[in-house]
């Protein structure tokens, strides 16, 4: 049974009768990544937000989504309070804008921790602390102290990441994650990615136009134009044998673009810099 499937999810624009998303189908296996990728304005953002109901009030959603094969009630918001609690994360693009600017990061921490794992501000703190030492911050402690603005981009997604390593969630949806980073946080934060999925099973739905990054996560690939799916199926193959016009177009251009994030992976001694330099800032 597949943890996550889609079936036939659409968004309308009300205010203008436009189609937004068309009839989209895939599902996401457990402790397996799927990648969603496509130009800007394909839909790739919707289509999260269409499946945790966080869509405008203009907007109507129809389909089915299926959680761990039970239908999820989309207009029921205590149900999708707790599933965006309990069962599905969400890692943004920007993770300045997902902690707030007046509190510490430690307090953050603490607060979601406490409130959705139930746990004592003394536990959710060591818990903390572990779980940012897995994702290589070993100077926790200094990190906590920081407000959001006195971390770097790579240091703040590194955190969220943190965080999701102890909330477990059955799925992550991170949506385009390392698109703010330079080419070694991306990579950083790409590593991170990995650890999480191999320690914890958690599956990902990771949107990205970049394709480099993908080829190195995802094992399923859906491709989206104009709202709707070109092609979907095995990353590898998708990479190989685009059957798609699109898609090869894709590839091709996608995957020249990334080359600096590629070179930058494959280098051992940008990795010892890496380490060194993994305190805060
Ligand atoms: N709140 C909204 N109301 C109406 N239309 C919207 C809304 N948000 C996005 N859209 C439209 O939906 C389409 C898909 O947008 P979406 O943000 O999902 O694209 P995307 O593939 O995630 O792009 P990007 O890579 O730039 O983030 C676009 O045409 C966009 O203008």
């Amino acid at each position: 049974m597949s943890l996550l499937k889609v079936e036939n999810l659409s968004v309308v624009d009300l205010r203008n009768g436009e189609r937004i998303l068309h009839n989209l189908n895939f599902s996401l296996e457990p402790d397996s990544c799927l990648a969603i990728v496509g130009e800007s304005g394909s839909g790739k953002s919707m289509t999260c937000k269409a499946i945790l109901n966080l869509t405008n009030p203009w907007l109507e959603v129809t389909g089915t989504v299926f959680l761990h094969g039970k239908e999820i009630k989309r207009n029921d918001s205590g149900a999708m309070r707790k599933i965006r609690g309990k069962n599905i994360s969400m890692i943004l693009q920007d993770a300045m804008t997902a902690f707030d600017p007046l509190y510490t990061i430690g307090y953050q921490i603490e607060e979601t921790l406490c409130e959705n794992l139930k746990v004592s501000k003394k536990d959710a703190r060591a818990m903390g602390i572990e779980a940012m030492n897995k994702m290589s911050i070993y100077d926790a402690k200094d990190v906590l102290k920081k407000y959001p603005h006195q971390l770097s981009g790579g240091m703040l997604q590194r955190s969220m990441i943190a965080i999701a390593m102890v909330m477990k969630p059955d799925i992550i949806i991170a949506d385009e994650p390392t698109t703010a980073l330079d080419s070694i946080n991306q990579r950083d934060v790409v590593e991170q990615f990995e650890l999480l999925q191999s320690i914890t099973g958690t599956a990902i739905l990771f949107i990205s136009h970049d394709l480099g990054v993908v080829q190195r996560l995802a094992q399923k690939v859906l491709v989206m134009k104009g709202g709707a799916c070109v092609e979907y199926g095995d990353a590898n193959q998708i990479f190989k044998e685009p059957k798609n016009d699109y898609t090869r177009y894709l590839v091709e251009t996608r995957i020249a673009l990334s080359q600096p994030f590629h070179k930058i992976m494959n280098r051992e001694e940008v990795k010892v810099i890496n380490v060194k330099s993994s305190k805060c800032i």
